[in-house]
């Protein structure tokens, strides 16, 4: 084990030993938390490893902590584990049977907030006062950097934070995975509440919602429910797709939405696509969705990486050489959440290492990635590929032509293109010979649906997929 651990860290380390692994996962996050959320939250924790390193069963002591243990530190946890053990290792969260308060139910992390007294919530421990509200107090405006393409989703959440109530109301962000939604509606919640700090203020995924409304509707505790929900002076809803074919829980988000309206207060939404290109949900939410200001956020373009890295660097006490940022963002591409997944792993080689950050310990550290990068499947692949498996010209894939032998295959690329790579719908479209995003999503909605009912295409999609996966 613990191949993966570069050699100065794993030397102190019991070799094979789980406590030995667990605990070289505990130094490194000493080193890039800060003391007191180090102390708070992670030097409490109990791990017991599996004997052959299978699993690890992290012990937190009670509900309340999983629940913000899960949130914030699980998927470095894991990763990290990951890295140190040099394969695949699950990673469990479990509250210490024992050491469960008997006043906290396992019930909804909001109902447990509200049975939670007064000094444990915001004072405690520490315990920082978003928990109540749901925000991050470590996504602001300060913390997200502007460009191209967040700079009108951007101004857009300024305006509703500092005037909430009035214009873009709904206010509706969509974009792909990890560029920044979730950060910019934590953003105005955490802005709105430093102006006005009696201001209700929810921030809630929208599965928790869902999950919201089902237990209202087990307990029969519907009128809770709409007092807490309608209450509210600023909603701030992520991932509303999640909705999808939830007839209860879109009509009370309907009654929700049309109440929070009514008193003026405000609602954020985001999601994965605009609202017409949402499925299975109600139109009447739909036209809702769309009512106020409708805004995308682009994956960054590379200066607005550039410009990410060298701020998140900063933010963790280390300078990053412009030259190494533009050598990250240059071959880290997708979105944000990557990006700040290099930079941890360049932060954390140069530590153990104990060596100044270059290119070439950029390119060292990020060896795994950058090697799957060089085999990422591009738009143009695609294309290619398909146009070669039915036997039509590439350039195909770009003429106007509509002749059934070209149009299918165009729109089996199309819906590959969406399935394999991070392209948005209109940059998918523009790859296909600056067709319109909507023939994309038609495209994409009619594959998927025949794919399911018809054996050879799937089988086909199949034979694509594996080729172009290598
Ligand atoms: N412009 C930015 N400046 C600084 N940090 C950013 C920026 N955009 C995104 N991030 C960071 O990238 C990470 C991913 O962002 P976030 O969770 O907001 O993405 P998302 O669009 O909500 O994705 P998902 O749909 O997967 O939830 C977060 O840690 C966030 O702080």
């Amino acid at each position: 084990m613990n191949q993966g651990l570069p050699s100065s860290a794993a030397d102190g380390l019991p070799p094979g030993s789980g406590e030995g692994l667990w605990q070289a996962c505990v130094d490194q996050l000493a080193q890039e938390l800060p003391e007191q959320q180090f102390n708070t939250w992670i030097k409490p924790l109990v791990a017991n490893v599996a004997e052959d390193f299978s699993k690890v069963v992290i012990l937190v002591g009670n509900r309340f902590k999983l629940d913000w243990i899960r949130a914030q530190y699980a998927n470095r946890i894991a990763g990290l584990l990951q890295q140190m053990h040099g394969q695949s290792i699950q990673v469990e969260l479990a509250i210490t049977p024992k050491e469960t308060p008997v006043r906290i139910k396992p019930v909804s992390f909001s109902q447990e907030l509200e049975s939670l007294p007064e000094s444990f919530v915001g004072l405690e421990e520490g315990i920082p006062s978003g928990p109540r509200t749901r925000l991050n107090t470590a996504l602001t405006f300060d913390t997200l950097v502007e460009g191209t393409a967040n700079r009108m989703a951007r101004a857009a959440a300024m305006h509703v934070a500092t005037m909430p109530g009035q214009l873009y109301n709904p206010l509706f962000i969509y974009g792909g995975v990890g560029l920044g939604k979730t950060h910019l509606m934590h953003a105005v919640g955490n802005k709105l509440l430093s102006e006005r700090p009696e201001a209700k203020v929810l921030y809630i995924h929208a599965e928790q919602f869902v999950s919201d409304v089902v237990k209202a509707y087990q307990r029969k505790t519907f009128d809770e429910f709409k007092e807490r929900y309608h209450s509210l002076d600023l909603l701030l809803i992520d991932d509303v797709q999640f909705f999808a074919n939830k007839e209860r829980t879109q009509e009370e988000f309907f009654n929700a939405f049309e109440a929070l309206l009514a008193k003026k207060s405000h609602i954020i939404m985001t999601s994965d696509t605009y609202p017409k290109g949402l499925t299975d949900i109600h139109e009447r939410l739909v036209s809702r969705f769309d009512a106020g200001l409708t805004v995308a956020i682009e994956p960054p373009e590379l200066e607005m990486r550039v410009a990410i890295l060298i701020s998140k660097s900063r933010a963790e006490g280390s300078e990053m050489p412009e030259e190494v940022a533009f050598f990250v963002a240059k071959n880290v591409r997708s979105n944000v959440r990557e990006l700040e997944g290099a930079l941890r792993k360049i932060l954390a080689y140069s530590r153990f290492n104990q060596k100044e950050i270059s290119i070439q310990l950029a390119r060292d550290a990020l060896r795994d990635l950058l090697s799957i990068q060089n085999r990422q499947i591009s738009v143009e692949n695609i294309q290619k590929t398909v146009a070669d498996y039915y036997k039509i010209k590439v350039a195909d894939m770009y003429s106007k032509k509509r002749p059934a032998s070209i149009a299918r295959p165009r729109q089996i690329a199309m819906y590959l293109a969406k399935e394999l790579t991070q392209k948005s719908l209109p940059e998918i479209g523009e790859l296909f010979g600056g067709r319109d995003h909507t023939t994309v999503l038609h495209a994409v909605r009619k594959i998927t649906a025949e794919r399911q009912q018809m054996a050879d295409l799937n089988q086909q999609l199949h034979v694509l997929e594996q080729t172009l996966k290598g």
